[in-house]
């Protein structure tokens, strides 16, 4: 078993906007060959956590390290194009600050989306469209590529087909992936690390069998607790309406604030 690699580790990260505490303690290692998927309710401060991940914020308090000259690709949430502007695949990649047409057509055909080089953004399905950012992604050579909701907008075939890409272009790069998902169920066979994030880390380890803990109920709801009923965790304490954690149980500083990647090494 080979010691893993640190791409980045974040810890004790707090932001707070305004009076409003988003990130509160976190901690997070993310490790070269892991795919590390956040989860979490709306408005939990996933993206805020993938933004400082990506430097486009500091925290109010806390450390980063990134691993030095570390690469990072970036697949964002969405693409916001105006119809009227014409922009083909070809053109879009360029965006990427890449000439060369054959880094281009490997990248495409990395994501099985070769054919699609001329063709108009306007004109792509969704699957396709996420495919072409994926591509865009890729041509940075990423050593940890973030991926913020991949599958948004994907019908349900090529959602299983994207994860499957994403695990595939994990084992051909042995690249760490950190990836936002609210698709629990699916995302389960795709990851090899889950951290459950409410502001803070409520819980994170690997995805398993069964577990009914009611805990998780309270925070996704009944459908969301049995989607993650696939994660095994230990999540000892209850959230109230605002995700806060009730007095009653232990802090969240005292039971698992970090949340270090558990890969196969
Ligand atoms: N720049 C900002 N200024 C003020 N508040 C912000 C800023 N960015 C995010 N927030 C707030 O921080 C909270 C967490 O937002 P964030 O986007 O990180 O959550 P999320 O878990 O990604 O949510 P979702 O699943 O809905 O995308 C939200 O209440 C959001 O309104």
């Amino acid at each position: 078993m080979s010691h893993p690699v640190d791409l980045i580790r974040l810890d004790n990260i707090n932001v707070e906007f305004g009076h409003s505490h988003v990130l509160q303690d976190v901690n997070l290692t993310l490790h070269k060959d892991c795919i590390t998927t956040l989860i979490g309710p709306n408005g939990a401060g996933k993206t805020t956590l993938v933004r400082i991940v990506l430097g486009l914020i500091k925290p109010t308090s806390g450390q980063v390290w990134l691993q030095p000259n570390l690469r990072v690709g970036y697949m964002p949430q969405k693409l916001h194009i105006d119809r009227t502007f014409p922009l083909t695949v070809k053109r879009f990649l360029q965006t990427a600050r890449v000439k060369e047409l054959s880094k281009m057509h490997g990248a495409l055909k990395d994501v099985s989306a070769e054919h699609l080089l001329e063709h108009s953004m306007h004109d792509l399905s969704g699957g396709e469209t996420q495919r072409v950012m994926l591509a865009r992604a890729l041509l940075r050579e990423p050593e940890l590529l973030v991926l913020d909701e991949p599958v948004q907008g994907v019908d349900i075939n090529g959602q299983v087909e994207l994860y499957n890409l994403i695990t595939s272009i994990r084992k051909q790069r042995g690249c760490g992936v950190l990836m936002i998902s609210h698709d629990l169920h699916l995302v389960m066979s795709s990851t090899d690390h889950v951290i459950c994030l409410n502001h803070h880390v409520c819980c994170s380890g690997r995805p398993e069998h069964v577990s009914t803990d009611p805990s998780f109920i309270d925070l996704f709801g009944k459908q969301g607790a049995e989607s993650l009923a696939l994660y095994s965790h230990h999540h000892n304490h209850n959230h109230d309406t605002h995700g806060d954690v009730i007095a009653d149980h232990p802090h969240p500083n005292e039971h698992s604030a970090t949340a270090h990647s558990e890969c196969n090494h």
